[in-house]
């Protein structure tokens, strides 16, 4: 059956109202979460939609000719607001590249317009149009493609979608021109089913790409709330003001790996150590230079680290190191180092800083628990033997 141009454009015109309203529904999530750009393709939309009525009432109606050069218009201004959308959502610079783009869309306007204007035949003019419609999907697949390679990969499954979209007007246009070129000329009646076959295919891409474009959306938003998630843990997990792991993630962490480490009879040290005399630090010279002193001392402890090491801060001036693949007099010697390196530590009224150590190895099969308790237990003695020193306690 062959299609009838009115009810080809009748659909047209509904789908491209509907995708409009569509992508205006996401549009205001889309601008809340700062996804700028979104904006131009539901205007691009709404454009078609509007194209694709006038050109019903072209078609149907007395209003023709006017309705005709105004939907033509729409048409052109398409390619050029989807990249300007597209070049806003990657953060791309938009000038001198949209320059381009517009200009060809306004110089194909204008020579379509002075043809339709100037009398010439509806097949020269088709041809003209689909033409400057043709290098417009060529420039718009271009800059497509490119995107593909360099765009952010949340985007790209979409942007398969747009290319692949953009490839299908391009085909169909040159087939449109090819199919008009006999009747160039001439005054025979180009036969109206291709520019409706020509529609139903828009439709089909006008789909495709709106579908493409939610993808995108929902491509960047999983990927910005997966990086918040990342985020939020690495800030749970970190303690704040010295960078080493807080007390919770540092217990829950060491818990897990001493069992590993115990189950595979690799030695484990475990030290626990304390500024001594910190709280004059506080006292005489203020919070903020207290605060200092941790920062710097964390960043030594966070350097006497092997790999596989595991630091926190348990609290005020408290730090612990659980050590893996470790043994005794390997950790007393680690010990040693940072505590000669926290005595060249000087705050800002040059006063040195000392350090007191409980250090135990875990005995197997031991858990967390009672190993922080005996390392706690040796500090305690180290604090009780006069400060600035390392006790180690075999098990
Ligand atoms: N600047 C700063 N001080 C803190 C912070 N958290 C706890 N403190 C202080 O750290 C001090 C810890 O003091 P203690 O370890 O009990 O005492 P000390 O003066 O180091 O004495 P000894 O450990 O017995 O040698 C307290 O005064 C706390 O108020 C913090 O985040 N920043």
């Amino acid at each position: 059956m062959p299609l009838d141009l009115a009810t080809t454009f009748t659909i047209s015109t509904v789908v491209h109202l509907m995708m409009a309203a569509l992508l205006g529904l996401f549009w205001r999530s889309a601008r809340r979460r700062g996804k700028v750009g979104f904006g131009w393709w539901v205007l691009n939309e709404a454009m078609l939609a509007v194209g694709a009525l006038l050109l019903l009432l072209a078609s149907a109606t007395s209003l023709g000719g006017l309705a005709l050069a105004v939907g033509n218009l729409t048409f052109l201004a398409g390619m050029p607001l989807l990249e300007l959308g597209l070049r806003i959502w990657f953060g791309r610079r938009l000038w001198p590249g949209m320059a381009w783009r517009w200009g060809l869309a306004v110089l194909g306007y204008g020579v379509w317009y002075a043809a339709w204007h100037g009398g010439l035949d509806y097949a020269s003019r088709s041809v003209i149009f689909t033409a400057i419609n043709t290098l417009q999907g060529l420039l718009f697949g271009q800059y497509v493609l490119s995107q593909l390679r360099t765009g952010d990969p949340p985007s790209r499954r979409g942007l398969s979608l747009i290319a692949l979209s953009a490839a299908v007007i391009v085909v169909m246009s040159l087939w449109r021109s090819v199919e008009n070129w006999p009747y160039v000329g001439t005054d025979r009646a180009v036969p109206g089913h291709l520019l409706a076959v020509l529609m139903v295919v828009n439709i089909a891409a006008a789909v495709t790409r709106v579908s493409a474009m939610l993808l995108m959306l929902h491509g960047r938003i999983e990927a910005r709330l997966q990086a918040a998630g990342v985020e939020l843990e690495r800030r749970a997990n970190t303690d704040a003001l010295t960078g080493v792991a807080s007390r919770a993630h540092f217990e829950a962490a060491s818990g897990v790996l001493l069992t590993q480490a115990l189950a595979s009879r690799l030695p484990v040290c475990l030290m626990v150590c304390d500024m001594d005399g910190f709280k004059s630090i506080n006292d005489q010279l203020g919070h903020p230079e207290g605060d200092a002193v941790l920062i710097r001392f964390a960043a030594l402890l966070r350097d006497s680290l092997r790999h596989g090491d595991l630091a926190g801060r348990l609290g005020g001036d408290e730090f612990a190191v659980l050590m893996f693949n470790c043994t005794p007099a390997m950790a007393v010697g680690i010990g040693e180092r940072l505590r000669e390196a926290a005595a060249a530590l000087r705050a800002a009224d040059g006063r040195t800083v000392s350090l007191s150590a409980g250090l135990v190895a875990a005995a197997p099969g031991e858990d967390f628990e009672s190993l922080y308790r005996r390392a706690d237990r040796a500090l305690y003695a180290a604090k009780a033997a006069g400060r600035n020193r390392i006790v180690a306690e075999s098990a």
